[in-house]
């Protein structure tokens, strides 16, 4: 029995009618949100986006279950939020009232009809549906050109015309109709593509026209912001997104020293260095913390983008584990020592700014706090003066005033990859860096916190921080560096991350292509059995299970051959008679295993 005098929460009721009058087209998200001052309103948005980002998992949901046609009286967009909680959000609902408790009924059904529909909490695996970020480059094109050239193809520009309408302007972006784009609102050369739309076959990104950035690491570069004509050192540059884009903010005027210490990624900076057509990028394969004013004078501008764990990339192929204290502490201990040469060795710098793609306080907020305690020449700066001052997630109030400074981008809610950026600014006469010696901010909750949490140990974090404070040490130990390889710095760009393997071996029968093929499958299922959980394992598995792909596409084609075969003898004893028409769709889809071409209009790569 229900006890009908128990409510529901008031946060489910609210969003539930939100979520109607969005999806009804009588409000927008965020006059509906953020108008009327509901209280929680974070909760009430991320879970209108989630919903709304989970509409055909709900609607088979719904239909499979039966749930609505079993409960009539049960307001549809209710269950909906509801569902939504329980199986995305939260994973439970509290209390006792009837729709909860209905909702709860009907778990173990979603759950048995869900295996095949539901993927797991976008937060949790670090999987959010992130529209197609595309960062127009200027040198090749400019914007407007590639504006018209998508509009010959029959995309629809959409336009939103107030910058500081951020909210309007993201569930603009989750409403985007399947042929539709708009420019972003902060980065002037970055157009939004939906979902899963996918460019890595399009000319402008073979020509490289257009780059396939992440809106979130875009931030960096847009907020150091140095006028043409300055000298910019990347400390950590490769594989080069952001370089490129620094070269493409100063119009390939001024100069920037591009740095990367590993030898493999230099090479890649250096390619896509020369395929963004600047010239006013210098690449130099060192180690930044060797260097100085006199190996790069006159710097103005300091990016510091330093090898990070990580946590903030979606594009994950798996869930990470949990980071180790011990790692973190190894990690910070290295940025706080390249923030630090930023800070302390070029007397020319203006501006530094550091970012992460990590979603850690110790690689964040505490890296600034222990660089900016002991720094008088460079204040923090409020990083959302760059963003039009309409930004929604910033540091952590562990940090007092000094998290207000920062910014973050969150993947739920900004649609974008976890990032973290502050900005540093030299101090001017009569200005002073207001958190030097450990003033105006009480960081004791996240030290306790910091210490709470899993495997921390005071004598381990000690020895830690000293020794690995020196990146040097690192590479005296390599068998643990290479256990400890950091994420970030088998960072891929975007675009080779959506490109799948695909051979060509024209020459060769499919046959023998098949028999090499299996062999390697065969040797890599059984390296697989070690279970190692790297990453270039993880795309080595996606190459070979794209192998395995073609692999039966190939064995259909044979089967096709030998049918084809068959069919020709039987047509040798029919005189006369054409050619069947299967045969040639046939031969057509083994010219071109996409299929027949669309029309040269309409060329949307999607998957
Ligand atoms: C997060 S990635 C940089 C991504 C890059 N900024 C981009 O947008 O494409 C960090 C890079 O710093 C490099 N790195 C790490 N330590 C370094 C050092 N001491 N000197 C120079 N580069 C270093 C790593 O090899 C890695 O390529």
């Amino acid at each position: 029995m229900f006890d009908h005098s128990i409510k529901v929460p008031r946060l489910y009721k609210t969003t539930a009618k939100i979520y109607r009058q969005v999806k009804e087209g009588t409000g927008s998200l965020k006059q509906l949100v953020y108008e009327k001052k509901h209280p929680n309103i974070k909760a009430i948005y991320a879970l209108v986006v989630e919903a709304i980002h989970r509409d055909s998992e709900l609607n088979k949901l719904i239909e499979r279950s039966e749930i609505l046609k079993k409960e009539p009286r049960f307001d549809p967009w209710l269950a909906r939020i509801l569902i939504t909680e329980l199986l995305f959000g939260k994973l439970k609902l509290p209390g006792e009232s009837k729709p909860i408790k209905t909702v709860l009924a009907y778990e173990q059904i979603f759950k048995a009809h869900n295996s095949d529909i539901v993927i797991p909490k976008s937060s949790e695996v670090n999987q959010v549906n992130k529209p197609r970020y595309v960062r127009v480059n200027t040198l090749s094109c400019t914007v407007n050109e590639a504006i018209e050239n998508f509009s010959e193809e029959g995309w629809v520009l959409s336009k939103h015309l107030d910058n500081k309408d951020y909210t309007g302007f993201l569930e603009k972006i989750i409403q985007l109709n399947e042929d539709e784009f708009i420019p972003d609102i902060h980065i002037p050369n970055l157009l939004i593509f939906p979902i899963k739309t996918q460019f890595y076959r399009h000319p402008a990104y073979k020509n490289g026209q257009i780059i396939l950035q992440d809106k979130a690491s875009c931030l960096p570069v847009h907020i150091l912001a140095p006028p043409p004509g300055s000298v910019v050192l990347d400390m950590c540059a490769a594989p080069g997104m952001k370089t490129t884009q620094v070269a493409a903010i100063l119009n390939d005027q001024g100069l920037v020293y591009a740095v990367e210490k590993d030898e493999r990624r230099f090479k890649t900076l250096e390619k896509i260095v020369e395929s963004s057509k600047a010239t006013c990028i210098k690449c130099f394969n060192k180690d930044i913390l060797t260097c100085d004013n006199e190996t790069f004078p006159n710097v103005e501008y300091i990016l510091v983008d330093p090898s990070c764990s990580g946590s903030g990339l979606t594009d994950r192929l798996t869930v990470e584990e949990k980071q180790s204290q011990f790692r973190l502490n190894k990690l910070a201990g290295f940025q706080i020592k390249i923030l630090r040469a930023a800070l302390t060795r070029y007397p020319n710098a203006k501006r530094v700014v550091y970012s992460t793609c990590s979603t850690y306080l110790e690689e964040n907020e505490d890296v600034v706090r222990q660089v900016l305690e002991t720094n008088l020449n460079f204040k923090l700066v409020e990083a959302k003066q760059f963003v039009n001052n309409a930004w929604l997630n910033f540091g952590s109030e562990d940090f007092g005033e000094m998290g207000k400074f920062c910014l973050y981008a969150k993947p739920e809610l900004d649609l974008t990859n976890g990032f973290f950026v502050a900005v540093f600014e030299r101090v001017q006469e009569g200005e002073e860096n207001m958190f030097f010696n450990k003033k105006n901010y009480n960081y004791k909750k996240y030290e306790q916190d910091k210490k709470r949490r899993g495997n921390f140990n005071d004598e381990e974090y000690e020895q830690e921080n000293t020794i690995d404070d020196d990146p040097k040490t690192l590479e005296e130990k390599p068998k643990r560096r290479k256990k400890n390889k950091l994420i970030s710095e088998q960072e891929i760009p975007e675009e080779n991350n959506e490109e799948r393997p695909k051979k060509k071996k024209k020459n060769k029968s499919i046959s023998k292509e098949i028999t090499e093929e299996n062999n390697e499958i065969v040797e890599y299922k059984k390296k697989k059995k070690k279970k190692s959980k790297h990453l270039k394992e993880e795309i080595l598995e996606e190459k070979y299970e794209v192998v395995e792909e073609i692999q039966n596409e190939k064995q259909k084609i044979l089967r096709i051959k030998d049918n084809e075969q068959i069919q020709e003898t039987e047509e040798k004893h029919k005189p006369k008679k054409k050619k069947s028409k299967s045969v040639d769709v046939e031969e057509t889809e083994l010219k071109d295993p996409e299929g027949p071409k669309k029309k040269k209009h309409k060329k949307k790569d999607k998957e």
